[in-house]
């Protein structure tokens, strides 16, 4: 007995090579070694799967598995046991030194493959994952075809890791370069937010009850709220931060997926296909801005100094690798239009940043107001109705809704009718994602056209930013934003509905909102 799970209700893996590159960097060690040993814990790789590493550093094999086997101490909640398991997974790994920039490395890296696959059947299939800096990607899928390595018997597949560009010029350029390599649908581009639990489950919550899709459009829905907040800083990352900003690094891909995957018709059958489609129709209703609406429609922000859970933290221009008077936006808040029947007149507001007060994704739809009232809270108000959709770190949903107070009186309360489920019963975003790709669907992967759209909705704001005509307003570390964010939320609800991170909404809590909505919304 090798100690391995045996899960017979996931699909098991077709045999194939993966070879990664980056595979001595911060991306393979943190994520994808780890999903990939989860993978075989539980029993879904087949003898034919190997791992063929490589970068620069010269390792053997040996000393590159207990490389692996070190990181996954920190990297695996609890680390992991040195048994049956883990040496049944490092058999699996190898590693061959080699420079990206050499073509001649990819031979010598051709022929270490040939031979794993001499000993080994692997369907003569061969996935390739980029976990390098996004410079390499187009080189080295030029370098794949040019070695020969992409030649492959079976099927061949090229996963990527964002950015995928910096800007829509080269995000086209870069894709141009993959596809004189590899077809469209060789090509895995990942986002990490559509490996979540909750994000994936947002098309089940919406297309398998019947109580929703009647309701889902301007005339039940008087707004929609995204916020991702993390209290974390830009942390060592201020070479890549620098040049892409909260822009580039969470609106372009993250946010936007999420307001997609919100606003999306019901796809005419469960295909990758269909499902895409509808989702690049959202991108194309997308309201795109000029410099004058993204004036009115966005708010970017840099943090200052503060506290975070009562720890002092330093403001980002004071953080390592940041350039002195630095421009990057660290916030940024924006109301959104999707000009379609189902969502003309609908705001859609979205705010993520770093180092705010707490770590949470959520997605907020407020249901439009009785047209009459006849019943009222303590403070002679009534609140709407909410969905919450909670994408981390709780993962579930609450229904806000008003009942009574028991007692003589009528007065009305919110509760929060609550499910959730266990964060760490769900497999990993990048675990999720590695079996995807490697079964072959690529349905939580982003095709072109939407990279494109997201890119050209992305841009004019980016060039906004960059002529400074629009103000980079300061927020201190521990705050939700600067108060411009604040005043971008107009007519119901007119305010940002808190988010509750780890907490479960309380009656209070909500009440407390519903005051603070009604003196915003006067
Ligand atoms: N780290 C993370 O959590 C996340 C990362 N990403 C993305 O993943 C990618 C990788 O990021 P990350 O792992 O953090 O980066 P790292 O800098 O930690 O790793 C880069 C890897 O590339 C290798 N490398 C660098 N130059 C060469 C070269 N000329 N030839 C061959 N290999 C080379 C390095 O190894 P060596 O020096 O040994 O050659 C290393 O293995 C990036 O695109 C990033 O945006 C996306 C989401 C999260
Ligand atoms: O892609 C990125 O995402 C993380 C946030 O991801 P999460 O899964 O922790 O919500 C962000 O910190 C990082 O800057 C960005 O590159």
């Amino acid at each position: 007995m090798s100690g391995v799970e045996n899960q017979t209700s996931a699909r098991q893996l077709p045999p194939h090579v993966f070879v990664l590159f980056g595979a001595t960097g911060d991306l393979a060690h943190r994520k994808l070694f780890p999903a990939m040993y989860q993978l075989h814990r539980k029993g879904l790789v087949p003898d034919g799967f190997s791992v063929v590493g490589t970068a620069r550093t010269k390792y053997t094999n040996e000393g590159f598995r207990d490389e692996v086997f070190q990181s996954m101490q920190s990297f695996v909640k609890g680390g992991i046991p040195n048994d049956d398991v883990w040496r049944s997974f490092a058999e699996r790994i190898h590693y061959v030194p080699g420079n990206v920039d050499k073509v001649e490395d990819f031979r010598n890296l051709h022929d270490y493959i040939s031979q794993v696959e001499e000993e080994r059947d692997h369907g003569g299939n061969r996935m390739f994952y980029l976990a390098m800096a996004p410079r390499f990607f187009g080189e080295t899928a030029l370098f794949l075809k040019e070695s020969g390595l992409a030649d492959t018997k079976g099927w061949r597949r090229l996963i990527i890791e964002k950015p995928f560009g910096h800007n829509h010029e080269s995000a086209a350029a870069l894709n141009e370069q993959l596809r004189s390599a590899f077809e469209e649908e060789e090509i895995y581009r990942i986002d990490h937010y559509l490996g979540k639990e909750m994000v994936q489950n947002i098309e089940v919550i919406r297309f398998a009850n019947s109580m929703f899709e009647p309701l889902w459009d301007n005339r039940s829905i008087a707004s929609v709220q995204i916020t991702s907040s993390e209290t974390v800083g830009v942390e060592d990352r201020a070479s890549y931060y620098e040049k892409a900003g909260v822009l580039r690094d969470m609106i372009q891909n993250h946010m936007l997926q999420m307001v997609m995957m919100t606003a999306m018709e019901p796809p005419s059958r469960l295909r990758t296909e269909a499902i895409r489609d509808e989702k690049v129709k959202v991108l194309r209703s997308l309201r795109r801005y000029d410099i004058e609406e993204v004036k009115k429609n966005v708010v970017r922000g840099q943090y200052r100094a503060g506290e975070i859970n009562g720890q002092a933290v330093p403001g980002y221009l004071e953080e390592k690798g940041v350039a002195p008077g630095s421009k990057t936006e660290t916030f940024m808040a924006a109301r959104l239009f999707i000009d379609n029947f189902r969502w003309a007149g609908v705001p859609f507001y979205i705010r993520t940043g770093k180092r705010m007060p707490v770590k949470s994704t959520e997605i907020v739809v407020q249901f439009r107001n009785m047209p009459k009232h006849l019943f009222f809270n303590q403070d002679g108000n009534l609140g709407p109705n909410l969905l919450v959709i909670r994408i981390n770190p709780v993962e579930g949903m609450y229904m806000q809704l008003n009942v009574k107070r028991p007692g003589t009186d009528n007065v009305v309360v919110p509760i929060a009718m609550e499910f959730s489920q266990p964060s760490d019963k769900s497999p990993e975003a990048y675990e999720r994602l590695l079996h995807d790709a490697m079964i072959g669907d690529s349905t939580f992967f982003t095709r072109w056209d939407e990279v494109s759209l997201a890119w050209k909705f992305v841009d004019p704001i980016a060039e906004a930013f960059a002529d400074s005509s629009t103000p980079l307003h300061e927020y201190a570390s521990g705050e939700w934003g600067p108060q411009a964010a604040t005043d971008l939320v107009q007519g119901e609800p007119g305010i940002w509905w808190p988010v509750y991170g780890e907490k479960v909404p309380s009656v209070e809590s909500l009440l407390m909102c519903e005051k603070a909505q009604a003196v915003e919304v006067k």
